[in-house]
């Protein structure tokens, strides 16, 4: 089959990504302490979030001038906060060949706000997924993909914290994950001499013997509705609670065979930033990925997932049960 290897693409994104998770982990060496831990002090992950956008941004746009990207971030508030912005513009520089001044520091967080669509080729930037993760020192990851036509062709995730083997949390961390459509899943870790090992969902079939993952936060998916369809599938170990699109990652990897995301309001719209790399992951390593009604995600309608609810990824030998017992527990729901 003949396809688009996006060979220049994924160079490019990788480095960008690799820039920004080291900017990620600076900030939060430097930055964070138990004292801003203690007082829920947003602030370093604040700077990470403008640091890591501004580097990627700047980074994909010198090589594809041409490209937009739709960012989480802009720079509406940090244009207010000068001691902020001087920050996050040594930050940057300290991870940049180029040095950028203040104003090109807002310019390249601002080229984050196309709206997206279903004509063309865009990229689509979480500078970090995951900002409750990071202010714990728990998981978070830095997302890039590209998404052309509304399909995600290319996804690649830095996360800095995630052990390169689950089972070996003390072990090496900072992982790098690659997709590309029709071309496989991929994972490196951060060292410069490393190189790519082609990753896989896992080959169990048996529900009950499956590890599930979801979300850390309560807000962000119905834990309720997560343990009834488990108690269901005759899951019984406890889920395994992971913020950011590591989630997608282990589910990629074969760590777990289930990542459930259930709608927690009927108004939320998920985020494509949130997702797109992840689930494209997913998919190349084998699993498969939709919402909890069954339908596939729609990249092509914007910033977030309006045609969608909630998200469900398995390793594909799991999915027609999962779907089951997800309907079963939602039916009134969605
Ligand atoms: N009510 C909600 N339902 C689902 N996701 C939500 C949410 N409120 C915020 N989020 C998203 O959940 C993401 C984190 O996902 P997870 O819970 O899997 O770690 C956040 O990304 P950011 O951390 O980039 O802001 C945010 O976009
Ligand atoms: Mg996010
Ligand atoms: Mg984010
Ligand atoms: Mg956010």
């Amino acid at each position: 089959m003949s396809h688009a290897t996006y060979s220049r693409e994924r160079e490019v994104a990788t480095e960008a990504v690799l820039r920004a998770s080291k900017l990620c982990t600076r900030v939060f060496q430097n930055l964070v302490s138990a004292s801003t831990i203690e007082k829920k002090d947003k602030s370093p992950v604040t700077i990470a979030d403008y640091g890591a956008q501004a580097v990627v941004n700047s980074i994909l746009h010198a090589a594809f001038p041409e490209d937009p990207i739709v960012g989480e971030e802009d720079s509406v508030e940090l244009r207010e906060n000068e001691a902020t912005l001087n920050k996050v513009v040594e930050l940057a520089n300290s991870v940049v060949n180029q040095p950028l001044t203040s104003s090109e520091v807002l310019q390249a967080i601002d080229l984050g706000t196309y709206a997206g669509g279903k004509k063309g080729r865009f990229w689509t930037l979480d500078p970090i997924d995951g900002t409750k993760g990071f202010l714990r020192g728990e998981q978070f990851a830095v997302c890039l993909a590209l998404i052309v036509d509304g399909q995600v062709q290319l996804g690649v995730m830095g996360c800095p914290n995630l052990p390169i083997q689950l089972s070996k949390p003390d072990g090496e961390r900072g992982c790098l994950l690659t997709a590309v459509r029709n071309g496989g899943a991929y994972q490196r870790s951060f060292a410069p001499t490393s190189t790519d090992t082609q990753i896989h969902v896992s080959s169990t079939a048996t529900t009950a013997d499956t590890q599930f993952c979801e979300s850390v936060e309560a807000g962000h998916s119905s834990q309720g509705d997560a343990a009834d369809i488990a108690s269901k599938l005759g899951i019984t170990k406890p889920s395994v609670r992971m913020d950011s699109q590591c989630k997608y990652a282990v589910i990629a990897r074969g760590d777990a065979g289930i990542y459930l995301r259930l709608p927690v309001s009927a108004t939320y719209e998920e985020k494509i930033w949130d997702h797109a790399g992840g689930a494209l992951l997913v998919h190349e390593a084998g699993g498969k990925v939709c919402d909890a009604k069954g339908n596939p995600l729609d990249f092509s309608v914007g910033r977030t997932l309006k045609n969608n609810k909630g998200v469900i990824a398995t390793n594909g030998k799991l999915h027609d049960a999962v779907m089951d017992a997800v309907g079963q527990v939602l039916a009134s729901k969605i």
